[in-house]
């Protein structure tokens, strides 16, 4: 059985932007893209993962939005239930503990990265919204 994961990751607005990190050379899915976030740990809420997850990897604080509709994919060797959230920067400067490099693209410019698979339909349906 390979594993299964559930993830919550975060689009957060900075004023018009919206935030993007790319993984580094040694995770998973190598210099892909994502939004932040990260494995729901057993007794831990969706909103308290992802508050968690984010100050975690980039030292920053976030106010929680909405939840988008979440995406079920299979990789290779894992699959995962990815659940989106709209977030806004509230403060903190951005330190990367974790990730290659980060982005602050307009809401246009989103479809220029490679993003992780399970990502591309959450950035269809968010340029939907
Ligand atoms: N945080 C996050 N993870 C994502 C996204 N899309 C996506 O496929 N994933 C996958 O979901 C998995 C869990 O995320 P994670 O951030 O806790 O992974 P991790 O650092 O523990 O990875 P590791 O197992 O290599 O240490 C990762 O393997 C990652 O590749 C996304 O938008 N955000």
């Amino acid at each position: 059985m390979i594993p299964h994961y559930r993830v919550v990751c975060a689009i957060i607005h900075q004023q018009d932007k919206i935030l993007a990190v790319q993984r580094s050379e040694n995770m998973k899915l190598p210099l892909k893209w994502e939004f932040p976030g990260g494995k729901i740990e057993p007794n831990e809420s969706e909103q308290q993962c992802i508050q968690r997850e984010i100050k975690e990897e980039l030292d920053i604080d976030i106010e929680v939005l909405q939840r988008l509709n979440p995406v079920l994919h299979d990789y290779p060797d894992f699959s995962i239930e990815l659940i989106p959230y709209t977030a806004k920067y509230v403060g903190g400067d951005l330190k990367l503990k974790e990730h290659a490099q980060h982005r602050l693209l307009d809401k246009h410019e989103l479809q220029e990265l490679d993003w992780a698979e399970a990502d591309v339909p959450i950035v269809e349906e968010y340029l939907e919204v």
